[in-house]
């Protein structure tokens, strides 16, 4: 679905990314790990089309196209979305109404999501304004399974969400991502950034990446992965991957 190659990218004059590859099948989902400041958010971005970040080297392709030049809102129509670290407050639209014009699912599902979110409180007040870091993310994921894309990117899915409702959108994620059907009907992939793994416990990837210094420095089952973190840190798997 997605792939990627030798793709470096910069802020201003800083490089933030480095050569990096990265080939994400249908029916995939992928994990990515990183100290602060390595470039996690950036690569979301660079996949997104934000043009904060500029394109000095390399190429992505998704499903079969170079989408290194196209604007966001045409990587958006081919498919590509994203849960937002920190999403913006709408002042002055209802979220049911914001729901009903990117809707690409039945609104009678939508509502049956909401609900299944304890959301369905929320539709009348007006996007993001007022709600609790949860709240913000319950509503971002109810705007994402509204909008139904085929590529989804989760910024920090679990920050600022409570132990019950991380379950809950964990299990609610996997499903967006098809991962509730048999392999071979999964048409759905992911790409998500998380700093504790918690939400792993319901989320069913397939393979995690350690970003260090604008690269992929490691690849592999994300327990695993995860584990290695935690022993040796960050720095300590650097270390072993310069060996
Ligand atoms: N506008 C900017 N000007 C200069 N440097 C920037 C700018 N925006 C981001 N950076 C730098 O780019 C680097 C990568 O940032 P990025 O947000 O991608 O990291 P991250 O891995 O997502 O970090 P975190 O885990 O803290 O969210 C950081 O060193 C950051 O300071």
């Amino acid at each position: 679905m997605l792939e990627i190659h030798d793709l470096s990218v910069k802020i201003g004059d800083k490089t933030i990314l480095k050569d990096l590859n990265l080939k994400i099948n249908e029916g995939e989902v992928h994990v990515l790990f990183g100290p602060n400041g390595t470039g996690k958010s950036t690569l979301i971005g660079t996949i997104l089309g934000n043009p904060k970040y500029e394109v000095v080297g390399g190429e992505m392709i998704f499903k079969g196209e170079d989408i290194t030049n196209l604007p966001m809102h045409e990587r958006a129509k081919r498919g590509i979305g994203i849960l937002f670290q920190t999403p913006p407050a709408i002042q002055g639209v209802k979220l049911l109404d914001l729901l009903k014009i990117i809707a690409k699912r039945d609104e009678k599902e939508i509502l049956k999501m909401a609900k299944r979110l304890k959301f369905e409180n929320f539709l009348d007040r007006d996007v993001n304004v007022g709600f609790s870091g949860g709240e913000r993310k319950k509503s971002e994921i109810l705007q994402l399974y509204a909008q139904n894309p085929d590529f989804i990117m989760f910024d920090e899915p679990d920050s600022g969400v409570d132990v019950e409702n991380v379950e809950l959108i964990g299990r609610i994620i996997n499903e967006m991502l098809d991962k509730n059907k048999e392999p071979d009907e999964r048409r759905k992939s992911g790409l998500i950034v998380t700093h504790l793994g918690y939400i792993l416990n319901f989320i069913d990837a397939d393979k995690a990446h350690v970003l260090y210094n604008g690269k992929i420095i490691l690849s592999g089952k994300p327990k695993e992965i995860l584990n290695r973190i935690v022993e040796e840190g960050y720095e300590g798997v650097y270390n072993d991957s310069t060996r």
